[in-house]
């Protein structure tokens, strides 16, 4: 039986006034669900040690050490207290034109350094449009996946393209039909056990109105949460949907 799982990913918001936010989170939190926030990289350290609850990093450079200015390495995340890191948001896939090798190779960094990893994957509207959303999505899934993927630390994140930050949330039967794809090829790369055990989440407009119905549809293990993650008012009532 996997888990629940909401997670928030506070995106390039938030300071340390806001930090506080964690803490009503935290006091929110229900020893049923996992609650997890990825927080900007400078928020890191000081929101581990206040949370109470997994913090994570939003990226991390494939690479251990080096010439990389700018960049951020898995064991300094680590280091800074987080648990886990997102890999391959599709605003880093887009923006910073990150492949499946790099994602790939991202999440391996973790693995290598203790993080866990939330592995995102998803496709454009013209893509669905097309009819393609389940091919584009699984072969994501198949060219991102790291060596050793485990569901002790890798979860991955079906978020399409069009419903992040549009209010456009997905059907429950779109998500469940996702979910299944992703998870006959997870399957048929690691086998029923490892592949039945790697939690997937939805991510995409995610809020108290519509999270009941995505959190218990079939195959949905938890939620990527951008926007409504930054305040616990509006967190808080996701984290319960969760629940029962
Ligand atoms: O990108 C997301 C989480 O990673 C989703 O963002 P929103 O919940 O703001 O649509």
């Amino acid at each position: 039986m996997r888990r629940k799982f909401v997670a928030g990913n506070w995106k390039m918001n938030g300071n340390l006034a806001a930090l506080t936010e964690l803490q009503a989170i935290a006091a929110a939190a229900d020893p049923r669900v996992d609650v997890a926030v990825a927080v900007p990289a400078t928020l890191i350290h000081p929101a581990a040690q206040r949370a109470g609850f997994p913090i994570g990093a939003e990226d991390v450079h494939a690479a251990d050490s080096g010439a990389h200015t700018g960049c951020v390495s898995a064991s300094m995340i680590k280091e800074a207290g987080a648990a886990f890191s997102i890999v391959g948001h599709s605003e880093r896939r887009q923006g910073q034109k990150e492949t499946d090798a790099d994602v790939k190779a991202k999440a391996e960094a973790c693995h290598r350094h203790g993080l866990d990893a939330i592995l995102c994957v998803g496709e454009t509207l013209e893509q669905r449009e097309a009819g393609q959303a389940e091919q584009v999505v699984t072969a994501q899934v198949r060219a991102s996946l790291p060596e050793g993927a485990s569901g002790d630390w890798l979860a991955i994140a079906y978020e399409p393209i069009w419903a992040i930050g549009t209010g456009e949330v997905a059907t429950v039967a779109d998500v469940e039909a996702m979910h299944a794809a992703i998870r006959g090829a997870l399957v048929a790369a690691l086998g029923a056990e490892q592949g039945g055990a790697i939690r997937l989440l939805y991510g995409g407009s995610v809020t108290a109105d519509n999270a009941a119905g995505l959190l218990h549809a079939a195959e949905v293990d938890g939620a990527l949460v951008g926007g409504a993650s930054l305040t616990a008012a509006k967190f808080a009532p996701i984290i319960a949907a969760a629940i029962g």
